[in-house]
């Protein structure tokens, strides 16, 4: 049995398996070390930061663009990189957790490229943090196999175009308490990047593309430039080029939706384009202005669509932020999921069409899909579009115009807020936070692919009607009360619907994390910290 590498000031405390070896090197630890050394007090003013700009939210103020980077705007000489070998054509992205059998079934997709997801997708148990470098590593060596419990054997095919490796790690707010530096716990993010950089990198380097990343959750172009010094720093801790790594931001937070242009700008030199995370987006945009009554209530999550305008002016923006400076604008995520009923199964393809489409026609270069099983769908948009070339960056979208007031114009979103779309919050909250307990980020729930991103909508909007009172479309209020007794409801339904495999499962726990976090007058900013400490 092996065991830990020594590296002083470096603690591995999750539990040693054979095979860690590869992953938890002396290279990968000293990096970890180093990175940690270097960036951990950044990292924490930079959340300090987020803290003040919400307290500034929640007394009156509002979001803008900034009259201080006002000259990185009005700039027009300046563009990011040339996209890189594997990220000029886009056009349909996978997405999914770096389990042994999704990595291959990922990698088999016939996607264009595809985000290894360490972050929404996937929940950090410590085994999932090491296994997901050591699958893409197993996968660039072309010796990932797989054999599941039913005996169906798991291969990486050789007939087709395996889509390009992009990796998302965690989000600046997560520590991972699995490896200290110096006593501390460390960075989620930074684990994550830095187990796949040195795993990976030079082997992604030598087949001639590079490690490549999606970067998740920023709130401000402070967070992309601590990120562009982290890529800096490795690279030449590494040995490896600078400008290797290519990295595309989720623009998936209120406050980046209005720092899109220098987020580019900071990461110019290893930026690969901006992507509309919808899901995070609008739990940001609940999350910000949560406690500021009618003007920010959205109705139920089902309501709210991509054509809404706040959300329009969004990917409006965005398109045209990208195009101007030469950076791919990547589409987002429909939520429906192939359906083994037909009627629900042709319904959720419509809407895959419909959605892939829109982006299309907008001028996005390309977008994701949540399953393999859609992924000629989206292509086949994408082809009608694109044709030959290999994106849109030629589509500047300069008629495009969107001030902040657009942005900011929740108010004009159509809908109601009703008990079925309480309901629904509850249950699928509920049903979420076990799966992502027991370690699985991802999950099918009525139809709809379910993660970090839109449990966080579920938790937030019960958190945000309930503690302004809104009132549902029946004329019953949101009260605590009333919250806890469709809990009740909804948690029998659930036993019901499980059966026996109700028994095994970590229902007491994903319960009473709900409530904390989407009930008690303390809003916890991230469901996934509070749940992260009732992980071993
Ligand atoms: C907000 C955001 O950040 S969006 C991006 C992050 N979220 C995601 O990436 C979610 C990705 N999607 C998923 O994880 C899955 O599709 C789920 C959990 C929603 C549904 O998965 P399942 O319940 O397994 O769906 P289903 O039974 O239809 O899957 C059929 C096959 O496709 C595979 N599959 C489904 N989705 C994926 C995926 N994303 N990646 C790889 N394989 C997949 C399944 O493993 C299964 O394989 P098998 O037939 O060999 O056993
Ligand atoms: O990460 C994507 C999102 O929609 O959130
Ligand atoms: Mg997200």
């Amino acid at each position: 049995m092996s065991s830990a590498p020594h590296v002083p000031g470096v603690e591995v405390r999750g539990e040693w398996r054979d095979g860690y070896e590869q992953v938890l090197t002396t290279e990968s630890l000293e990096l970890i070390a180093r990175l940690h050394r270097e960036f951990e007090p950044r990292r924490q003013e930079r959340l300090r930061a987020r803290q003040e700009r919400l307290r500034d939210l929640a007394a009156g103020g509002t979001l803008g663009f900034l009259p201080e980077t006002a000259h990185i705007r009005a700039d027009d000489s300046w563009r990011v990189a040339d996209p890189a070998p594997g990220l000029v054509d886009r056009r349909v992205e996978m997405t999914g957790p770096t389990d042994r059998k999704m990595t291959i079934n990922a990698l088999n997709s016939g996607a264009r490229c595809w985000l290894a997801d360490q972050e929404d997708a996937n929940s950090p148990l410590w085994e999932n943090v090491v296994n997901g470098p050591l699958n893409l590593m197993d996968s660039i060596d072309g010796t990932l196999q797989f054999t599941s419990p039913e005996g169906k054997e798991y291969r990486v095919r050789d007939d087709v175009q395996l889509p390009t490796i992009i990796v998302r790690p965690r989000g600046w707010h997560l520590p991972e308490k699995h490896i200290t530096v110096d006593g501390e716990q460390t960075s989620g993010s930074l684990v994550d990047f830095a187990l796949y950089l040195a795993s990976c990198g030079r082997k992604q380097v030598d087949r001639g593309q590079g490690p490549y990343f999606y970067l998740p959750k920023m709130e401000s172009h402070l967070e992309a430039r601590l990120w562009n010094d982290v890529f800096v720093l490795a690279q030449e801790h590494l040995g490896i080029p600078r400008g290797t790594i290519r990295a595309t931001c989720l623009i998936e937070t209120y406050p980046a939706a209005f720092e899109m242009e220098e987020i580019l700008f900071e990461l110019r030199e290893h930026s690969a384009g901006l992507n509309a995370g919808r899901w995070d987006y609008m739990f940001s945009v609940i999350k910000t202005f949560r406690t500021r009554g009618g003007d920010f209530t959205l109705p139920d999550r089902n309501s709210v669509t991509m054509t809404v305008p706040f959300m329009r002016a969004y990917t409006e923006l965005l398109v045209r932020t990208c195009h101007k400076r030469g950076a791919h604008a990547i589409g987002g995520m429909s939520a429906f999921i192939p359906s083994k009923d037909p009627a629900k199964n042709e319904f959720a393809f419509n809407k895959i069409t419909e959605d892939k489409t829109r982006e299309a026609n907008d001028g996005f270069d390309g977008s994701w899909v949540a399953h393999p099983g859609m992924v000629a769908t989206a292509m086949d948009v994408f082809d009608k579009v694109l044709g030959d070339k290999p994106n849109q960056l030629d589509k500047k979208r300069e008629d495009v115009r969107v001030a902040a007031e657009q942005l900011l114009d929740v108010r004009s979103t159509p809908g109601e807020v009703t008990e079925a779309g309480l309901r629904a919050n509850v249950s699928v909250g509920i049903q979420y936070l076990e799966s992502w307990l027991r370690g699985q980020g991802a999950a099918g729930i009525n139809g709809l692919m379910e993660d970090a991103a839109t449990a966080e909508i579920s938790r937030s909007q019960v958190w945000q009607w309930l503690h302004n009172d809104v009132q549902l479309s029946n004329g019953e209020t949101v009260t605590r009360e009333l919250v806890e007794r469709l809990t009740d409801e909804e948690m029998q339904a659930i036993e019901q619907a499980r059966g026996e495999a109700f028994a095994s499962g970590r229902w007491d726990d994903a319960r009473a994390l709900f409530l904390e976090t989407a009930v008690a007058d303390e809003y916890q900013d991230f469901l996934t910290l509070p749940a992260y400490e009732r992980m071993p």
